[in-house]
């Protein structure tokens, strides 16, 4: 049958390294991509707004969604719970469109086990050291997290191979346009192995 689904990114990466500023420039120029926003039990930082940036839920939320299938995946990450809504996912990849998750490596390879045919992007830091000053600059973090999130990012790096793409973030727009390229190509991809399918239904067909 001819998948006439919406395509699943998942872009990924070590905590400072840009997913989130990648995402946000990406989805100026591609305005037909959705976002999957998520949900977590980690307090609002200023700037932060609900069921725009997460929606901020209680543990005991949380593990209520967690019990009830309700999330696509989730971790345990640096103290507290992220996840993915698995209802918005999939009703938005039935009706066609394509949806984006932003997410850290744990997630992500817990949606390839269950969606082996997403595409799976790596985002890379040009260096460890502009990893610790992104997050350190970011101005988010206190120092004892800081040092948390780089320790978790080493064993994320670690699970790079995983993934289908892997771009380096240097700089912002080069990065974008990578991801951009990404996402255009897979249709592509997608839109030719359609067109054989159908040209082998319509020669058994007669
Ligand atoms: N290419 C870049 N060059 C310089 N600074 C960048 C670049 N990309 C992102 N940054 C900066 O690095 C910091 C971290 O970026 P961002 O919040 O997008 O990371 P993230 O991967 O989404 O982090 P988290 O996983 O913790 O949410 C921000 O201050 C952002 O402005
Ligand atoms: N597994 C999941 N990870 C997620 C999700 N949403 C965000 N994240 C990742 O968590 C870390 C920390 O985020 P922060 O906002 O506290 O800096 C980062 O890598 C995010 O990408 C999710 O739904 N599932």
């Amino acid at each position: 049958m001819i998948d006439e689904k919406g395509i699943l990114f998942i872009l990924s990466g070590p905590s400072g390294v840009g997913k989130g500023t990648v995402r946000k420039a990406l989805f100026e120029r591609d305005t037909e991509l959705k976002y999957s926003i998520s949900m977590t039990t980690r307090p609002q930082r200023n700037g932060e707004n609900e069921g725009i940036d997460y929606f901020y839920r209680s543990k005991q939320v949380f593990e209520e969604m967690i019990e009830n299938n309700k999330l696509l995946e989730y971790a345990e990450y640096v103290g507290n719970y992220y996840g993915t809504p698995r209802d918005y996912v999939e009703e938005t990849l039935n009706s066609g469109k394509d949806v984006f998750l932003e997410i850290e490596v744990q997630g992500a390879l817990q949606v390839k086990e269950n969606f082996p045919e997403g595409v799976f992007i790596f985002l890379f830091p040009p260096s460890l050291e502009e990893l610790k000053n992104r997050i350190i600059s970011r101005g988010t973090e206190t120092e004892d997290l800081v040092t948390n999130r780089l320790l978790a990012a080493r064993e994320e790096i670690e699970m790079m191979d995983a993934y289908d793409y892997v771009v380096v973030n240097d700089k912002i727009e080069t990065a974008v346009s990578k991801v951009q390229s990404i996402v255009r190509s897979e249709h592509l991809r997608r839109e030719r192995v359609a067109k054989q399918y159908k040209k082998i239904l319509e020669a058994d067909l007669g």
